[in-house]
């Protein structure tokens, strides 16, 4: 089992008062491995910086603890953390040029002049800022200062590396080139990184494990994998895949060989009983009222199936985006050939059991995932 590089226990932030203010974190717990790469993923305002703020000691915990390398840090000062972070606001020193903010990093390391210039070298290859090397901040577009400032933490040798918003500045294909290098670079010195990004791509692409935040709540803390096939709850569901799951509520029934969803406007999906394992069917049929969520891509078209109305057809190049007036609300169906549809025409639509998410209709705490329970 791998070291742990940072435990966060039971913390709170409140921006005021505690218990008064602004709760903007609220009782997270979470564990970070060395050598991991983690990413706070979440929409604005869900409480993202104030972690990474925290952990690096620019903002104070309000309660719980922060532990780095088995130490208990809250209380330090930052310079007492040894932790790199690049901030969304850049901040790098305005009378220094980009190699020298780069470079002022490794002062307190002690290191030869010839391999701090190497080092600095590599790095501005990495992040492509070779040719601003010279210039003074000011002179610098948003994204030359991003990756400056994503360098100056970087190029550090901390136990851990904070990056918030790393590449937010940045055109498509340069944060796609950069977050290869990125990971690379991380990976391949063993360093450990968390990241804040409300881009679920980066997010994705970048980590080993996603840590999903809304409200200041800690809603799911898992694999990019297991998040997308087994997500905790219906925020996460609906909030990390692209297109969104689609979502509707139904009230349930069902016989010793039949289980039914009930879904608005009279829409019924009729399942067998063994289509679900007994414990599945168990919990539903404690229920009367879920939240049923399916993937757009799992959505099959399919004689004897359920009818829905076309209302868009899109064709985006490599996949058709169908969304169907369905149950009162809206199924957006992804397929991979050019659909001929006309809008208003009448599909059939099949939905397997195994890609069935069913949610609480009250708590939105996941029930099951096709088969098993979650
Ligand atoms: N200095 C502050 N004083 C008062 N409230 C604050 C302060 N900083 C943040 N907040 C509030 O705390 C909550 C969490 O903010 P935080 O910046 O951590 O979110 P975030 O997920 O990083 O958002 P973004 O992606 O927009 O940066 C928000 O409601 C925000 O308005």
């Amino acid at each position: 089992m791998s070291e742990t590089a940072l435990f966060i226990n039971g913390v709170d932030k409140f921006y005021g008062p505690i218990d008064y203010g602004v709760h903007a974190v609220k009782q997270l717990t979470m564990d970070v491995k060395k050598g991991e790469i983690i990413a706070l993923l979440g929409s604005s305002g869900c409480g993202k910086t104030s972690t990474l703020r925290m952990v690096a000691g620019f903002e104070a915990v309000s309660r719980g603890t922060i532990a780095l390398k088995g130490r208990e840090v809250q209380t330090f000062a930052p310079v007492k953390r040894n932790v790199a972070m690049a901030f969304e606001g850049y901040s790098l020193y305005p009378p220094l040029t980009v190699r020298e903010n780069i470079a002022f990093a490794l002062k307190a390391s002690k290191l030869a002049q010839s391999v701090v210039d190497q080092k600095v070298a590599d790095i501005a290859k990495l992040l492509e800022i070779e040719d601003i090397m010279g210039r003074y901040p000011s002179s610098i577009s948003g994204g030359q200062q991003q990756r400056a400032s994503l360098g100056r933490a970087l190029i550090r040798d901390a136990d851990l590396h904070l990056l918030d918003e790393p590449m937010g500045q940045l055109e498509p294909q340069l944060r796609a080139l950069l977050r290869g290098r990125i990971k690379h670079f991380i990976k391949e010195r063993g360093l450990t990184a968390i990241l804040v990004t409300h881009d679920q791509t980066e997010a994705n692409a970048l980590a080993d494990r996603i840590a999903v935040m809304e409200g200041g709540v800690l809603q799911q803390f898992d694999t990019p994998q297991m998040i997308k096939e087994r997500p905790a709850n219906l925020f996460t569901g609906t909030f990390v895949g692209e297109p969104p799951m689609n979502v509707f509520s139904a009230g349930i029934s069902g016989t010793d060989d039949t289980v039914s969803f009930g879904l608005n406007e009279g829409v019924k999906l009729d399942y067998k009983a063994s289509d679900f394992s007994h414990a599945v069917r168990a919990e539903l049929m404690k229920r009367s009222k879920v939240m049923l969520g399916i993937r757009p891509y799992a959505v099959r078209r399919s004689e004897g199936g359920v009818g829905a109305k076309v209302a868009v057809n899109q064709w985006l190049g490599d996949q058709t985006h169908i969304a169907a007036d369905f149950a009162g609300g809206t199924m957006v169906l992804v397929e991979h050939d050019r659909t001929n549809l006309a809008i208003g025409e009448t599909v059939a639509i099949r939905l397997d059991p195994g890609s069935l998410h069913v949610f609480d209709g009250d708590s939105g705490k996941a029930i099951s995932h096709g088969q098993e329970l979650a």
